[in-house]
């Protein structure tokens, strides 16, 4: 039988940021997968669903970019299938998006998903809507319990909350992994070597990434298999002229070496301080002494 042809076990929601309870609805798609001796997978949208309906941006976790990869990594599923979402979508009934995609279109054997969720036209698709014609069709389906921490559901909408607060701790428990930037880097304005004495890589921050408050965090690079703890400042760096749009940059700890155009990870453990406009460059690169120091202290612990 051809890969597409196989019988699927599809777990069912957006999955920004990959948390907690997403992961247990994937663990539950690859063990239907291995039963019934088919493939697993998350079905999501390209684009998320209240961005078209409510006509609002929504700030993601995760960039459109990685999203595939980090589904896939994450979640431990075969494939991801990115269904684009517009009008045509957003009035689709609930029953044909069961039938005439997940059935006849992906060949769902078995479809999960969590309590909450909701699908179709007005979101009037739910899980006993979805366990009933799923029975109807002769498919299997798993609803998940909510997955919950320290008494609250594990939601992308309360994470992106502890983001915006910088409580990256919380967030990264929430999340089962830490909130993480990933970018190319490239060239930054190359003060940070030549006055500061402080050489940093610069990222570019994807516009819809739902992001920390502008600041330094103690945070660890992740390249090409390697790892290193890092001092990073999220912002506009005002101290040299605000540079408008914002920009992520680590300054690696014992490392010394080109990472220009090099893919990184930027995971983000802790919140440091916000980012000042200093007096001068000599206020500025004590300030980056003592954050290299609280990053290390941070790491050691
Ligand atoms: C740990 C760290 C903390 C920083 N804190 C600030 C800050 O509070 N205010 C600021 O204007 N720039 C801050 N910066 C950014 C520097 O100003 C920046 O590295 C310098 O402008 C070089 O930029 P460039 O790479 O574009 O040349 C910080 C950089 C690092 C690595
Ligand atoms: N804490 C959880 N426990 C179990 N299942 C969950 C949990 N959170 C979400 N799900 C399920 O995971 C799938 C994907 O979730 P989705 O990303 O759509 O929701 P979410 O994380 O609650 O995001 P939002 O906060 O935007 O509603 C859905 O089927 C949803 O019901």
């Amino acid at each position: 039988m051809q890969e597409f042809q196989k019988p699927r076990a599809i777990a069912l929601g957006y999955f920004d940021g990959v948390h907690l309870g997403h992961r247990a609805l994937m663990e539950r798609a690859v063990e239907r997968a291995r039963q019934i001796g088919g493939v697993s997978a998350v079905c999501t949208f390209d684009v998320h669903p209240d961005s078209v309906v409510l006509g609002r941006q929504v700030p993601l976790i995760t960039a459109d970019a990685y999203r595939r990869e980090e589904i896939k990594k994450l979640g431990g599923v075969d494939e991801v299938i990115f269904i684009h979402f517009d009008e045509k979508m957003q009035h689709m009934d609930w029953r044909d998006f069961i039938h005439k995609v997940l059935i006849e279109q992906f060949h769902a054997a078995w479809i999960i998903s969590g309590r909450n969720n909701r699908f179709g036209y007005k979101g009037r698709g739910n899980a006993a809507g979805m366990a009933e014609e799923c029975e109807k069709a002769g498919i299997g389906y798993d609803c998940v319990d909510d997955v919950k921490m320290d008494g609250i559901v594990v939601s992308s909408t309360y994470i992106r909350q502890l983001i915006s607060q910088g409580d990256m701790e919380t967030a990264a428990r929430f999340l089962g992994h830490p909130y993480t930037v990933t970018g190319v880097v490239e060239h930054g304005r190359k003060v940070g070597t030549s006055v500061l004495g402080v050489p940093t890589v610069n990222l570019r921050l994807p516009g819809e990434m739902a992001l920390p408050p502008y600041g330094v965090y103690a945070t660890r690079v992740l390249v090409g298999g390697e790892s290193h703890i890092a001092a990073t400042n999220i912002g506009v760096k005002p101290t040299f002229l605000d540079s408008g749009t914002p920009t992520i940059e680590p300054h690696l700890l014992d490392f010394a070496g080109d990472l220009y155009g090099r893919m990184i990870h930027v995971e983000l453990h802790k919140f440091l301080r916000p980012e000042k406009q200093f007096a001068s460059a000599e206020e500025l690169r004590a300030a980056i002494e003592e954050n290299v120091r609280q990053t290390r202290a941070y790491f050691a612990e």
